[in-house]
C-alpha cells in the first residue's frame, strides 16, 4: 500500500511556480482527497541564477532532463516547460518510462496529441492536459467526461487570455497594442513568443485540441482558417460599436453533414452574446450539444494559479487512477474521418470596410461586384475619409458563403482599399 506519490515537475515558471503553491498549499486537502501525500521531488529548470518565489527546496532542481524522467522513484511526470521538440520527446520519453504524464502543453498537443495519446493508451499511462485549453477552465474534462452522453454539434470560445486582454484595455482603458501586450507579458498571460497568442496560432491549437475531443476526430492546424488580431485596424471597435456589436478574437467549430468547420479570427459578436461580455484574461467555450442545448464555461484562461489549479486537477486524476491501478484506460482513438468543409459550404454575415474614391459611379461599381457573386447587401454606410477626395465605405452583408466573401474582396481590391472585414455572428439588437 502506498502512502506517497512522487511528482517530477519539468519547468518552473509562471505555471511550475503555481503548481509548487498548490501543491504545498493544499496539501491537507489532497491528502485527505487521496488517502496519501502527493510531494515534488524533482524539478528541472533552465537557469540556476534566476531569483525563484517558489516553495521548493533548491536542493531538489536540475538541469538535466534526464535525471527526471528516468528517475524510477517518479510516478507522474508534470510538463510545464513549454517548446515543441524537447517537451514533445519528454512527454514521450516519460510515457516510455511507464510514467503517467500531466501537460499543459497545448502546441505538443495540438501537433502531436494524436499520436501521444496513442501511446499512452499503449503504455497504459494517463496523459492528461486540462490546463492546455482555457487555462482554469475544466473544458477538456466536460467534453470528456460531463458531456460524453451527446453529441456536438458546435463549439465557439474565446480561447485566448491574452488576446482578449489586449482587446478590452484598448476598448475600455483606450490603452494601445503595443501597452497591453507589455501589460499581458508582465502578468504572465502571453506565450514565450507572444506571435503565437496574436496572430491566433495558440488559439488555433486551443482549438484542434477541442475539436478533435468534441467531434472524435483528428483535426490538424492547417485545417484550421487563422487570422490573428493584426486584422484589426485603428476606428473598426468605434465601427463595429455603432453597428451594437463587439470585436472579439474567437475561436469556433461546427459540424454539420458537410463536415466540419474550424476557425480562429476576430469577430463581430452582437453586444448583448454572452461572450461579447468576456473580458481581460478570462475566457469562455459556448457549447451546443444536439441533446443539451446551449451550455457556456467561463472562467480565467491564463496567469499563474488559474493553470495551475487544472494541473494540479490532472495530477489527483492521475493519483486516484494509480491508486486504483486503472491508469490509461481511455480509449482515445478517433472515431470519425476528418471531413472539412469547403468554403462554399460556410455561411456568414460579414462587415466590409473599404476606402473609395469619392466619385460619382463608385457605389454602382462596387455594388456590380457584390451583384456579379451573388452577394447581397443588407447595408452601406458612407463615412467620411481623412482625404477628402475619397470616403470611407462601410458594407454589411446578408448570408453569403465564405466562397463569395472571399471573391467579393479579391475583386473589390481592383477598384477600392479594403481597410478590414469581418464575420458577423447573430444580429445585433440596434
Ligand atoms: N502562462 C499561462 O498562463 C499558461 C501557460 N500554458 C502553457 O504552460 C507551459 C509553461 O508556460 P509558462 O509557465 O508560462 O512558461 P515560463 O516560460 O514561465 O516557464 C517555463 C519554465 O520551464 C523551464 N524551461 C524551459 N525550457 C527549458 C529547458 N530546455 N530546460 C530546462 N528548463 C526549461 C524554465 O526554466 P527557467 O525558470 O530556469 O528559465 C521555466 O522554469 C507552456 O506550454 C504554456 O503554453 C498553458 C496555459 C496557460
Ligand atoms: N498565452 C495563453 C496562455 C494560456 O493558454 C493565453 O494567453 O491564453
Ligand atoms: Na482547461
Amino acid at each position: 500500500m502506498r502512502n506517497e506519490i512522487s511528482i517530477g515537475l519539468l519547468g518552473l515558471g509562471t505555471v511550475g511556480s503555481g503548481v509548487a503553491t498548490i501543491l504545498q498549499q493544499h496539501q491537507e486537502d489532497l491528502r485527505h482527497k487521496l488517502g496519501v501525500q502527493v510531494a515534488i521531488k524533482k524539478v528541472l529548470i533552465k537557469d540556476t541564477t534566476k531569483e525563484r518565489l517558489s516553495p521548493l527546496d533548491s536542493s531538489i532542481f536540475t538541469t538535466d532532463i534526464e535525471e527526471v524522467i528516468n528517475d524510477p522513484s517518479l510516478d507522474i511526470i508534470v510538463e510545464v516547460m513549454g517548446g515543441m521538440k524537447g517537451a514533445k520527446q519528454a512527454i514521450e520519453n516519460a510515457l516510455r518510462a511507464g510514467k503517467q504524464v500531466v501537460t499543459a502543453n497545448k502546441d505538443v498537443m495540438a501537433e502531436h496529441g494524436h499520436e501521444l495519446l496513442k501511446l499512452a493508451d499503449e503504455k497504459k499511462c494517463d496523459l492528461f492536459y486540462e490546463a492546455s485549453v482555457a487555462g482554469g477552465i475544466p473544458i477538456i474534462r466536460t467534453l470528456e467526461d460531463g458531456l460524453a452522453s451527446d453529441r456536438i454539434a458546435g463549439l465557439m470560445g474565446i480561447v485566448n487570455g491574452t488576446t482578449n486582454f489586449i482587446l478590452t484595455k484598448m476598448k475600455q482603458e483606450n490603452m494601445s497594442y503595443e501597452e497591453a501586450l507589455v501589460k499581458a507579458t508582465e502578468l504572465g498571460f502571453a506565450e514565450a513568443d507572444p506571435s503565437s497568442d496574436v496572430d491566433g496560432w495558440d488559439a488555433a491549437r486551443k482549438m484542434v485540441i477541442l475539436s478533435s475531443l468534441a467531434f472524435s476526430t483528428e483535426v490538424r492546424l492547417e485545417d484550421v482558417l487563422v487570422r490573428g488580431m493584426k486584422e484589426i485596424q485603428a476606428g473598426d471597435l468605434q465601427i463595429a460599436e455603432g453597428f451594437g456589436y463587439t470585436i472579439k478574437m474567437v475561436g469556433s467549430s461546427n459540424k454539420d453533414e458537410d463536415g466540419i468547420e474550424v476557425a480562429v479570427e476576430p469577430i463581430l459578436l452582437p453586444n448583448l452574446h454572452p461572450l461579447a461580455s468576456v473580458n481581460n484574461e478570462f475566457n469562455a467555450v459556448y457549447i451546443h450539444g444536439e441533446a443539451v442545448g446551449e451550455t457556456m464555461l467561463y472562467g480565467p484562461g491564463a496567469g499563474s494559479l488559474p493553470t495551475a489549479t487544472s494541473v494540479v486537477s490532472d495530477i489527483i486524476a492521475a493519483c486516484r487512477n494509480l491508486l486504483l491501478e486503472v491508469n490509461g484506460k481511455r480509449l482515445h482513438a478517433a472515431q470519425h474521418d476528418l471531413v472539412i468543409k469547403e468554403d462554399k459550404s460556410c455561411f456568414a454575415k460579414y462587415l466590409h470596410r473599404l476606402l473609395v474614391n469619392d466619385q460619382v459611379g463608385v457605389l454602382t461599381q462596387l455594388t456590380a461586384i457584390y451583384s456579379k457573386h451573388g452577394a447581397s447587401l443588407q447595408s452601406v454606410m458612407q463615412h467620411p475619409a481623412e482625404n477628402e477626395d475619397q470616403a470611407e465605405l462601410v458594407l454589411l452583408t446578408h448570408r453569403i458563403s465564405r466562397e463569395q466573401h472571399l471573391k467579393v474582396i479579391k475583386d473589390i481590391k481592383s477598384m477600392a482599399s479594403v481597410i478590414s472585414h469581418y464575420r458577423i455572428e447573430g444580429e445585433s439588437a440596434t
